[in-house]
């Protein structure tokens, strides 16, 4: 009976009920409405109709215009690219005012239709800020924090050490080596998998589908398919789809990227020969109770979303690494003259040498570009109107992180295009700035930042302790000079170039080499 009056009760409240809300929603609206009629949208280039600005986006370097409109219409910029607003960031105070102060908001990521179309959406790193993100970063969080980092030391360093023999052995393949050390890290991390020294299956399979994707996966290169989706149910024969063809055998390999080495761990783990690793720790942890087969789709996620974020950006931060230290020999026998000066010549680098070298600590954050293998960084969306100081930032907005610009900021760092480590330091220290932003911000900053850090520093002090990089000679024993190429997409590296990677000792042997390994147990 109780029931009944409740309810009757509750049923006749549900037209006042009902007036409320609506009054509520559409002061709401009001309020909005008033809002935004007093706030503008940021400065920007004006739009041409239907395409927005897309026409003057320099598509493989987009960085470089975002910098330009930051220089003419300030450090806030509205842009459209087809019918997607777009929010530019050129500067680091105002990133972290948005994206980290007010990430409440600003931890959405633009919905990019390529991410589906090449079989993508298994990645964490573009899902949309929701429930499944929270849990897969729950379980990214568990195995990637600082302390957990450092549990991955080992495995870090014993991959060096391979990349060390690799470039005594042969040196010219020194982009493949730079690409199996930092593959062959995470494969260890998350899988637990040891790499073949060289050309590994599994770490192909894994490159070809990075391959395929990440040159489409960005909001400059969705913006098309965006704007007419009617364009990805073309045949690929059709005139201009030739991109079909391209993502249905992306949509092959991307699932087997995420797949074949998750079968490495269950198979593994079935006979107990399964080394400790992320997979092994977090099926672990499966609660009592809990969903086996949900739980394990997360973990599956999360270890195939390290590998694609790890493998591609640390080799890239190599590969710059490899470039800048050709370019600026002075440079490198400086912090070859720290190495000795602290390791010696007789013993290899080790971790604890660390707090011994800050001058290689300011290396990779020098030419403001080492650690920026993402020069526009993951692209984040706005889930709900804001304003700030003034501007408009629609609901759904992209709103970009021009890291590139922000590392040329001349009021920030003088001669931004010089090599010049010493402007990180202070009296011999490190100073506070190391470029935090490299690794993005607020609740989507790179959850794997402690490990990209250990990898880099354990790779580059490393290679200046056994190698000099010089530039290579012609027959005539003139340096050959290039042109540097970069790669365009989500991540950015220069293509091979000519270089001579020789051993600073030149009586140095393979067997030498393999002691000096060895010394480190
Ligand atoms: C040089 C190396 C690296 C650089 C420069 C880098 C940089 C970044 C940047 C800029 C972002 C976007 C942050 C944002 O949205 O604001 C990001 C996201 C991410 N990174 Fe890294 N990263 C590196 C290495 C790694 C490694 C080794 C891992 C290993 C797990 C990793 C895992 C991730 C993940 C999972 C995300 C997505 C986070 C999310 O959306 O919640 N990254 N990284």
């Amino acid at each position: 009976m109780f029931d009944n009056v409740e309810a009757t009760n509750i049923h006749s409240l549900v037209p006042i009920l009902g007036v409320l809300v609506s009054l509520f929603v559409v002061r709401l609206m009001v309020n909005n409405r008033e809002k935004h009629a007093r706030c503008s949208l940021p400065p920007g280039p004006r739009p041409f109709p239907v395409v927005g600005n897309v026409m003057s986006v320099n598509s493989k370097e987009p960085w470089v215009t975002y910098t330009d409109w930051g220089k003419t219409y300030g450090p806030l910029v509205y842009s459209r690219l087809f019918n997607k607003d777009v929010i530019v960031i050129n500067s680091e105070r105002i990133a972290k005012d948005i994206l980290d102060r007010r990430s409440s908001v600003f931890s959405d990521r633009p919905t990019l239709i390529t991410m589906d179309l090449f079989g993508w959406s298994w990645n964490v790193t573009f899902m949309p800020y929701g429930e499944r993100w929270r849990q897969c970063r729950r379980l990214f969080h568990q195995t990637f924090r600082p302390e957990a980092a450092l549990t991955y030391r080992p495995v870090q360093m014993c991959k060096v050490h391979q990349l060390l023999m690799n470039l005594l052995e042969t040196p010219h393949e020194y982009g493949s080596h730079l690409q199996t050390m930092s593959s062959s890290i995470i494969m260890a991390i998350a899988y637990g998998y040891d790499t073949a020294p060289r050309h590994d299956a599994f770490v192909k399979v894994v490159e070809d589908a990075l391959n395929l994707a990440l040159g489409v996966i960005t909001p400059e290169r969705a913006a098309l398919l965006g704007a007419f989706p009617f364009l990805i149910r073309l045949p690929y024969w059709f005139p201009g789809a030739g991109f079909q063809k391209k993502a249905q055998e992306s949509r092959h390999v991307s699932k087997e990227q995420v797949d074949a080495p998750f079968r490495h761990v269950t198979q593994n783990l079935a006979s107990n020969s399964l080394p400790p690793c992320i997979c092994s720790d977090l099926l672990g942890r499966m609660k009592d109770g809990g969903n086996i087969q949900r739980h394990e789709g997360l973990v599956k996620d999360v270890a195939a979303t390290a590998f694609s974020a790890a493998s591609d950006t640390t080799s890239s931060a190599m590969l710059i690494f490899t470039l800048a230290m050709l370019q600026n020999p002075k440079v490198q026998a400086k912090a070859q003259a720290e190495i000795d000066a602290i390791v010696g010549r007789d013993r290899l680098p080790e971790f604890s040498d660390r707090a011994s070298l800050p001058y290689i600590d300011a290396v990779p954050l020098s030419p403001s570009t080492i650690i920026l293998t993402l020069q526009t960084g993951v692209a984040h969306a706005a889930t709900a109107d804001d304003i700030y100081e003034g501007y408009y930032i629609p609901k759904g907005a992209t709103v970009m992180a021009n890291l590139w610009a922000m590392s040329h900021d001349e009021s920030i760092y003088p001669d931004p295009y010089e090599f010049k480590p010493e402007r990180f330091l202070s009296n011999g220290k490190l100073i506070d700035d190391v470029v935090s932003y490299a690794f993005g911000f607020g609740r989507r900053v790179c959850i794997g930042r402690h490990v990209a850090d250990a990898s880099l520093w354990a790779g580059i002090t490393s290679i200046l302790s056994v190698f000099n990089i010089k530039k290579a000679l012609d027959d005539s024993g003139k340096e050959v000079e290039f042109e540097v190429q970069w790669t365009s997409g989500l991540t950015t590296h220069p293509l091979l170039f000519p270089c001579v990677i020789e051993p600073r000792d030149l009586e140095m042997t393979a067997e030498g080499l393999a002691e000096m390994i060895a010394l480190h147990g």
